[in-house]
C-alpha cells in the first residue's frame, strides 16, 4: 500500500477581499486520457498542459512501465511514445496507482483485453473503493480477476488472450466505469457497446474519436448507446488541456463567501457534462459570469468572475445533474452554509465511494464548524446560516481526499474563527499549486 508520507496541517482564516487572476491547471480527467491513449497509438503523441498532480504522475510511471516513451518537458509539455492496441508488456513490478480511482480503472480497462497479467495497488484510500464495478464487465470480455474480498486492491488482472466483444450498461453513474469498459473494447474485435442510462463526462468518447477511432453516440429509450469498432489504429495526436473546472471550483466558490472579493478564472473548460456547479451556483444567485465564451479544441470555454454574493440562498439541486458536478458536491455545501436556507442534495450515492465517503466527511466538518446537516444514503441537506453567521473554528479529517482538504480550507476563509485540517498533503494529487495559488489571490491559507 502506497501513501504520501507525513500529514501537513493546514489552516485558513478571514483576511483581505479575494482578488486577481486564479490560472488552475490542467483538467484532471484529460490528462489521465492523454496518457492512456497515447500509449495506446502507434507514434509520438504531444501533450500540452498536462496536470502535473500525483494523480496523473503515477499514470505516467505506469504507462512507462507497460512499455511507452513517456517524457517530461518541463512546464506541463509531455510525449508519450505509444506502443499501439495490444502492444502492453507486461510491467516488472507492482502497478501503483496511489489515490487515483480514475488511474487505476481506466488503466485496468486498457490492459484487460491484452494477455499479460498485472498486480494493481494503491494507498489506502484506494484499497477501500469499489473495482467490482470495472472487474465485472472486464470479466466479459474474458479478463480475469483476483483481489481482496469486495473487489478491493490489491488485485491481479490477467487479460483476455482471445478478447470478446460486449455489450454493456453501466449500473451506476461513472464515467471511470464507461471508460473503462471502451478502452478493453479498443482490444477487442467486432464492436463493443456501451450503455449509460445518465450521462456522464463524455471526455472518452470525445478523444477516442480525435485519436481516429470509430466511435458512434447516440440517444434512444434505452439511454446513451456509445459503439466502438475494436482494434483500431490509433494516431498520435497533439492535445492542449483544458483547465480543470473542478479545481476552479475551489477559488470561484472562495471568491463567492470571502466578503468583497472579485476574482477572474481564465480558460475553464466548460463541457456541459462537467459545469454542473457553476449552473447550480447561479441559481442559487452567485455573482458568477461566464466572460469571453468561445469554443477550444471543439469544447466551450470560458473566463469565469466570481464576486462576493453575500445574498446566496439554498436551493434543491436537480438530481439529473448530480454526474455534471460529482466533485463538487463538497464545495458546494461549503458555500450552502453561507448561503440562507437549506439546501437539499438528492441522487448522490456516489459521493460515499470516492476517495472518502464525501457525505460523512463533510457532514461532521460541517457539524463541527456549527453548521447543520441531515443525511440519508444518497441525500444530505445543509442548513445555511447565512453570510457572516458560520462560527468555524473546527479541526477537520481530510481521509486522505484532496477536495475534502481543498473544502474546508475555502470555508475558513469566511468563518468567523479559522478552520483547520489534520493533513493538506492529499491536495497534492490534484492541484498542486493550490496553496500558492489562493495565496497569490490574497487568501490567508498555510500550514498550521
Ligand atoms: O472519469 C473520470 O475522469 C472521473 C470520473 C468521476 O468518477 P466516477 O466515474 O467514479 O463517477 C470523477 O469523480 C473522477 O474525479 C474523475
Ligand atoms: C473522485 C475523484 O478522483 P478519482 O476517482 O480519480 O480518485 C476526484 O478527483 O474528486
Amino acid at each position: 500500500m502506497s501513501g504520501h508520507g507525513d500529514p501537513i496541517p493546514m489552516m485558513s482564516q478571514r483576511g483581505p477581499a479575494l482578488c486577481g487572476e486564479a490560472h488552475v491547471p490542467g483538467d484532471k480527467s484529460i490528462s489521465h486520457r492523454s496518457l492512456i491513449l497515447g500509449a495506446m497509438a502507434v507514434g509520438e503523441t504531444k501533450i500540452e498542459g498536462l496536470l502535473e498532480g500525483q494523480d496523473v504522475l503515477d499514470t505516467a510511471k505506469a504507462m512507462r512501465a507497460f512499455g511507452a516513451e513517456v517524457t517530461d518537458h518541463g512546464e506541463g509539455r509531455w510525449s508519450v511514445h505509444g506502443v499501439g492496441v495490444g502492444g502492453f508488456a507486461e510491467p516488472a513490478g507492482v502497478i501503483d496507482c496511489g489515490n487515483s480511482g480514475t488511474g487505476v480503472r481506466l488503466i485496468m480497462g486498457a490492459m484487460a483485453t491484452t494477455p499479460i497479467t498485472v498486480t494493481f495497488t494503491g494507498d489506502a484510500s484506494l484499497c477501500s473503493r469499489p473495482m467490482g464495478r470495472v472487474t465485472d464487465p472486464l470479466a466479459l470480455f474474458g479478463a480475469k480477476a483476483e483481489g481482496r474480498e469486495g473487489g478491493r486492491l490489491p488485485m491481479t488482472i490477467t487479460g483476455a488472450v482471445e478478447p470478446m466483444p460486449v455489450r454493456y450498461t453501466v449500473p451506476v453513474p461513472s464515467a471511470q466505469v464507461k471508460s473503462a469498459v471502451l478502452l478493453a473494447g479498443l482490444g477487442a474485435p467486432g464492436k463493443t457497446v456501451v450503455i449509460e442510462t445518465e450521462a456522464t463526462r463524455d471526455h472518452t468518447e470525445r478523444m477516442l474519436a480525435g485519436f481516429g477511432a470509430e466511435l458512434t453516440v447516440e440517444e434512444s429509450g434505452e439511454g446513451r448507446v456509445i459503439t466502438l469498432t475494436g482494434q483500431p489504429e490509433l494516431r498520435p495526436q497533439h492535445i492542449v488541456v483544458p483547465r480543470d473546472p473542478s479545481s476552479a471550483a475551489f477559488p470561484v466558490c472562495a471568491a463567492l463567501i470571502a466578503e468583497g472579493s472579485d476574482v477572474l478564472v481564465p480558460n475553464i473548460g466548460l463541457n456541459p457534462t462537467r459545469a454542473g456547479l457553476f449552473e447550480t451556483l447561479r441559481e442559487m444567485g452567485a455573482d458568477l459570469t461566464y466572460e469571453n465564451p468561445r469554443e477550444e479544441g471543439g469544447e466551450p470555454v470560458a473566463d469565469l468572475r466570481a464576486r462576493f454574493s453575500p445574498n446566496m440562498k439554498g436551493i434543491e439541486v436537480p438530481p439529473a445533474r448530480a454526474a455534471s458536478m460529482i466533485d463538487e458536491y463538497p464545495v458546494l455545501s461549503v458555500v450552502a452554509a453561507f448561503a440562507q436556507g437549506p439546501t437539499v442534495m438528492r441522487g448522490v450515492k456516489e459521493l460515499r465511494v470516492k476517495e472518502s465517503d464525501r457525505i460523512d466527511a463533510m457532514a461532521q466538518g460541517l457539524r463541527a464548524a456549527g453548521v447543520e446537516v441531515e443525511e440519508g444514503e444518497d441525500w444530505w441537506i445543509v442548513h445555511g446560516r447565512g453570510q457572516g453567521n458560520v462560527p468555524g473554528g473546527a479541526t477537520v479529517e481530510s481521509r486522505l481526499d484532496h477536495r475534502i482538504a481543498m473544502s474546508f480550507l475555502v470555508m475558513g476563509l469566511a468563518t468567523t474563527e479559522p478552520m483547520r485540517v489534520d493533513d493538506g498533503g492529499p491536495i497534492a494529487t490534484s492541484f498542486p499549486v493550490f496553496e500558492p495559488l489562493m495565496t497569490g489571490l490574497g487568501a490567508k491559507v498555510g500550514r498550521a
